[in-house]
């Protein structure tokens, strides 16, 4: 296995910087439960000395042409692929997701975000706006210093999807990746130095929650974006409401997927194994309440029991291997516990439910059928590899139990009838839908939830309302008519 202890614990102002006051980081391969690194979270000093370097950096980085940021961030796009391999590996010794899935979805994904942002920065611009003879403009200004703090399923593509919008706006940003994988970021802040952006536009400090809230509350951020919990986005919101600095949300969802009697099953069976088990199921828009209209509830079942013998496991970093460990112990029991609860209440275990027979944190591929809305399995999130089959008669009931939830991150409907798939996608409440296919996230499209599942969008066109704001003059072109 390839040496991922980095040159120091964090990235600060173009160079690496240690401070081994900080408490303790200790990084594990979940595969095995070997500790491959250890970093030290960030003491104050480390924070304040990131955001003083963000702040430091933000207006000449502002005062570039876009054109010029945008060539930065399309030269680490380029620096990312090269090196695809490489860091594909660090991110499997870090998460534990296979490699077969890291070295399409993770740095590859960071760099189309990287290179689409990069493209768009030239583009960011306001409008004309003609009042008689007086008009005004609107110009498109970067807020400042940005704050990203990430999940620990996809810490590569989450610093990235954060840095790409926020750099191309010319805004600057410290990150702080979760505790539980904090390499990657490391890499994407040596990369994009590589590629040229100055000191001070991208800085990664490692810590827990009290690192993440230090940073929150600074006075010097204008923004925080936020890919967690949905009780870790609460309190990162009300503590961001202190200073009146924008947000985005990026959180948790038990999201619905409906497959009517209609639709193809092998498609269908398709979308709910990428909906349930790509990533072992550490996906946040994972489609874990697969809706399956009556008729057709045995076929499917059949079709997915067969579809997942066709599992492989074993270690991550061989590339034949299809499904990895969880993260961590911790989610590890957290997911084993949901299981337990699940037979407890009455649903029927069609396959897995058990810790493998192996070293690290592997949970066998687990369905249940037969499970009712208010079972727990059907309302928190799990986080691990577990759908929950539940059937239907009607559209109208499906889409009323569909949206019966406080998250609304996701959903998505199989159908061969597609002006039933359009209907029911203006039904839903959730951020991102997909029609005869599941969780896939391309740059050009935005991606964000509804309801209790966040606010603001990443990726698209709309992430760059969300990394900038609007000033408007006002341009009089005659006397001052005043009353007096
Ligand atoms: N909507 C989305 O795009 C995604 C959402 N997620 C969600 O993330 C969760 C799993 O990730 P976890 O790392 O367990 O989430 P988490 O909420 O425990 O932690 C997320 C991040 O917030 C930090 N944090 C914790 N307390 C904080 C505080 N008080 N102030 C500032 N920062 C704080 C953590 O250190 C970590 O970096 C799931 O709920 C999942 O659905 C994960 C990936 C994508």
């Amino acid at each position: 296995m390839r040496n991922v202890q980095p040159e120091a614990s964090h990235y600060i102002g173009g160079a690496y910087v240690e401070d081994a006051a900080g408490d303790a980081i200790d990084v594990t391969y979940a595969a095995t439960g070997e500790q491959v690194a250890t970093l030290h979270a960030a003491t104050p000093a480390v924070v304040d000395r990131a955001l003083a370097a963000a702040e430091a950096a933000r207006r000449d980085w502002a005062a570039l042409p876009g054109v010029e940021r945008g060539r930065v961030l399309r030269r680490a796009a380029d620096l990312l692929r090269e090196r695809n391999r490489e860091l594909s590996e660090i991110e499997t010794i870090d998460t534990g997701k296979p490699l077969q899935e890291t070295l399409v979805a993770d740095a590859a994904s960071a760099a189309d975000a990287l290179e689409w942002f990069g493209g768009i920065a030239a583009t960011v611009r306001g409008e004309h706006l003609q009042l008689g003879a007086d008009w005004a403009y609107t110009i498109r200004e970067p807020l400042g210093v940005c704050v990203g703090i990430g999940a620990w399923n996809y810490p590569t593509q989450i610093a990235a999807w954060k840095a790409a919008p926020a750099l191309a706006c010319g805004n600057t940003m410290v990150f702080k990746p979760s505790e539980e994988t904090p390499l990657c970021a490391l890499k994407l802040a040596e990369i994009l130095t590589e590629a040229g952006a100055p000191p001070g536009v991208f800085n990664v400090v490692q810590g827990r929650g009290d690192v993440g809230a230090a940073l929150v509350t600074d006075p010097r951020v204008a923004k925080v974006s936020l890919t967690g919990s949905v009780p870790t986005g609460r309190k990162v919101y009300a503590a961001a409401a202190e200073g009146m600095r924008h947000v985005t949300m990026e959180l948790g969802g038990k999201s619905p997927m409906l497959v009517f009697d209609d639709a193809d099953i092998d498609a269908a069976v398709g979308g709910a194994i990428l909906g349930n088990f790509y990533s072992s199921g550490q996906i946040c828009s994972n489609g874990t309440r697969v809706f399956v209209q009556s008729g057709i509830r045995d076929a499917f079942l059949d079709r997915l029991s067969e579809r997942l013998k066709g599992v492989v496991m074993g270690d991550p970093l061989d590339e034949a291997v299809n499904f990895g460990p969880l993260v961590s112990e911790a989610q590890l029991t957290k997911v084993l516990g949901h299981i337990r609860d699940g037979v407890a209440e009455g649903a029927t275990l069609v396959t897995g439910g058990n810790r493998v027979d192996r070293d690290g944190w592997y949970v066998e591929p687990t369905v249940f059928a037969d499970v009712t809305d208010d079972m727990s399995i059907a309302r928190q999130e799990i986080f691990g590899p577990v759908a929950s089959i539940l059937t239907f008669e009607d559209e109208a009931e499906a889409i009323a139990r569909a949206n019966a939830t406080s998250f609304g991150l996701a959903a998505g409907v199989f159908t061969a009838d597609l002006a039933r798939g359009h209907r029911v996608a203006a039904a839903f409440e959730a951020g991102t839908c997909w029609i005869n296919t599941y969780n896939l996230t391309p740059v050009e499209i935005g991606f964000g939830g509804a309801k209790q599942s966040g606010i603001g969008r990443e990726n698209g066109l709309g992430a760059i309302e969300h990394f900038s704001q609007l000033k408007t003059v006002y341009v009089g072109m005659g006397g001052v008519d005043a009353p007096y």
